[in-house]
């Protein structure tokens, strides 16, 4: 049966629309539906001169894949005209409006995932809109206390105990609980959305070289390895906590399904380093799929033609695969 994917742009002012119209250049095994503003992606493709056909999605039409050249949208109103390059916090609220509906209509299954565009935090935030991340957005949707934020490119996938939270907060964020819960999320999706029958997972210490005996820090004594140890006896194959600066080496990793750091910029520059703009952002521990790409808003190229789609193109193939996968198991 064919799938059906809800996309939505993100940020209006940036590159989001511009990914958007890139793949609606292309044939997809999967019907295509994008949540957003009609009149902007309208003016987003004539500013690009992309030759777009648009249609309004009808949850009773007959689900087809998308042909190129077309896009079938949910037109969701703008507060006020988009230029592209210029932020406006007015329309905040028409982003999250976006996530809002693209997050109902998964849950209840009229779509098979959703695939999203770059938003701007800061942005949602001046609206009046308290918003870390669609990772944290989409989990209060549905009503999960854990879910887990992890990337993958070829040869690598990253996921993180904590996700959008100050520095500052990190050590206190990391209990025995969050990480035994996020372990076991990635565990199990490990194994029933990628197929790895006894996934290995490597685990990043907290503290520089893991805190070296407790001489750098206690919390791999006193939280992580008491955490890690319980779920081992319950067969979990679980390495670490490692120092974070060695834990990246090709030894290691040719052995890791996944690495498990501890905070956001521990796991994800490593990850952009190898693959940026070829990594898929993907929310595990979620009742619907969702990926996203590994870029932010790139506002400084939005209707410029310059901004690369290859990291959309690999989200909406990696949603696709974790929907087939999903049928087959089910
Ligand atoms: N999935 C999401 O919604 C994400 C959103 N963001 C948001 O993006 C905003 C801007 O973040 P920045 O740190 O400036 O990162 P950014 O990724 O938007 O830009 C960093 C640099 O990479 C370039 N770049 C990014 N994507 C590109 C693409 N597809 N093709 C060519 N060049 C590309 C930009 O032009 C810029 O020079 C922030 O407000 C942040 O919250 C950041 C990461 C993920
Ligand atoms: N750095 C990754 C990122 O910010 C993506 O977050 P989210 O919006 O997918 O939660």
């Amino acid at each position: 049966m064919v799938k059906r994917i809800a996309v939505t742009p993100g940020e209006p002012a940036g590159i989001g629309p511009d990914l958007v119209l890139a793949i609606a250049q292309y044939d997809w095994p999967v019907q295509i539906v994008v949540v957003g503003s009609l009149e902007m992606m309208q003016e987003r493709a004539q500013q690009l001169g992309v030759n777009v056909q648009f249609s309004t999605y009808q949850a009773s039409d007959p689900i087809t894949p998308q042909k190129a050249g077309t896009l079938s949208i949910i037109p969701v109103a703008l507060e006020e005209p988009c230029v592209a390059g210029e932020l406006n916090p007015a329309n905040g609220r028409y982003v999250v409006e976006t996530l809002r509906i693209a997050s109902e209509k998964n849950i209840s299954g009229e779509f098979d995932a959703v695939v999203t565009g770059p938003v701007h935090k800061g942005l949602i935030n001046q609206a009046g809109i308290a918003f870390s991340g669609h990772t944290e957005y989409f989990a209060n949707q549905a009503n999960c206390t854990d879910v887990v934020m992890m990337l993958a490119t070829e040869g690598l996938r990253v996921a993180l105990v904590t996700t959008h939270i100050p520095l500052a907060y990190v050590s206190k964020a990391i209990t025995r609980e969050r990480l035994q819960k996020v372990t076991q999320i990635l565990h199990q999706d490990l194994i029933t959305k990628f197929g790895i029958e006894q996934p290995k997972i490597y685990v990043c210490g907290i503290n520089p070289h893991a805190g070296e005996g407790g001489h750098l820090g206690r919390e791999e004594i006193e939280v992580m390895n008491p955490a890690l140890d319980e779920l081992r006896e319950n067969g979990m194959q679980l390495i670490g906590p490692l120092p974070a600066d060695t834990i990246f080496h090709h030894k290691y990793l040719q052995d890791a399904d996944a690495i498990l750091a501890m905070y956001h910029d521990q796991g994800l520059p490593v990850i952009k380093y190898k693959g940026f703009g070829n990594s898929v952002n993907i929310t595990l521990g979620l009742p619907f799929i969702r990926t996203s790409v590994d870029h932010g808003t790139a506002v400084d190229l939005a209707g410029s033609n310059q901004a690369d789609p290859g990291s959309f193109i690999q989200a909406i193939k990696s949603a696709i695969e974790l929907a087939n996968n999903q049928s087959s198991n089910k």
